[in-house]
């Protein structure tokens, strides 16, 4: 019998799997794709893929943002885009911020932003997909692709179907973050997707008064568990309320930006 690329429907090995991958919009030219992910909620992930995207699109690069957290969208609020995409009779565009990163969000296409996303995880994880195939995204040179937490439906999704050049593993310093990190790590490592690093985030404050650095979470653990996974650390990012006011206020592309050098350095030779 013929092969009809059905694995489900045959025993056989014949090699290597199908790709899954689907092609973007024909209009869109995306050279490099970074997902930002995490184990857990909460991490800052939004806060991170939009800082890099600001960062790269300070050093002259045109970045994109897709963002695949359909049940929680926050890219549009850091960068204070309201309102729904535009569109012609070629497709859907992307939104732009002032600094032109061009933004995709479910909010940029709910009537109404504070309505929730009720949907089941393989509808959800089809809207991620139609982000990709379906708007028109023009010449990207890299697009960051903000991730719901966790290893479910939509970063299985992104991972299969989207070309992605590397990640970044997003951790607090708390205990259970080893073992979340290192779900993420494996995940990662099992499709095939390169690791380029990881960042925490909330590593510690800095006192106005004295300006020592005190580790709200606990002690940091992230070089052990990078080093355990044979992975570099890209920044350790402290709690800045200048930083989450910026969020607030729609201008994250207005901040003095933490160290983020070292991700940039390994993002530009993507
Ligand atoms: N380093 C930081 N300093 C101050 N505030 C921060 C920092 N990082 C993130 N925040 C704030 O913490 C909140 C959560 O961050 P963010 O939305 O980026 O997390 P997330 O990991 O994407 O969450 P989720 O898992 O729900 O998608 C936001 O209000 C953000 O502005």
């Amino acid at each position: 019998m013929g092969c009809n690329h059905d694995c489900d429907s045959c025993g056989g090995s014949c090699g290597e799997p199908e790709s899954l991958l689907k092609a973007p919009h024909p209009l869109s030219k995306i050279k490099k794709v970074i997902g930002v992910v995490s184990g857990k909620g909460g991490v800052g992930k939004s806060m991170v893929t939009s800082l890099l995207a600001v960062a790269m699109q300070r050093q002259g690069a045109h970045c994109g943002i897709l963002d695949a957290d359909i049940t929680g969208p926050s890219i549009p609020k850091g960068f204070g885009l309201t309102g729904t995409l535009g569109a012609t009779e070629e497709g859907v565009y992307p939104m732009a911020t002032k600094t032109g990163i061009d933004v995709c969000s479910i909010n940029l296409l709910m009537e109404n932003a504070s309505d929730p996303v009720i949907w089941r995880g393989p509808v959800i994880a089809g809207a991620v997909q139609q982000f990709w195939t379906d708007i028109i995204w023009k010449d990207i040179d890299f697009m960051f692709v903000d991730m719901p937490p966790g290893t479910g439906d939509v970063p299985l999704t992104v991972f299969q179907s989207l070309p992605v050049d590397g990640i970044i593993v997003m951790t607090s310093p708390q205990e259970l973050v080893s073992m979340v990190v290192t779900k993420a790590v494996k995940m990662a490592e099992m499709m095939n997707i390169p690791i380029l690093g990881v960042i925490e985030n909330y590593s510690y404050v800095v006192c106005p008064d004295c300006g020592k650095h005190i580790s709200v979470f606990g002690e940091s653990h992230v070089d052990e568990i990078a080093k355990e996974h044979n992975l570099d650390v890209l920044a350790k990012l402290p709690m800045n309320p200048a930083l989450a006011s910026a969020c607030d206020a729609g201008a994250l592309e207005d901040v003095e930006l933490p160290d983020l050098s070292k991700a940039c350095d390994k993002i530009a030779a993507l």
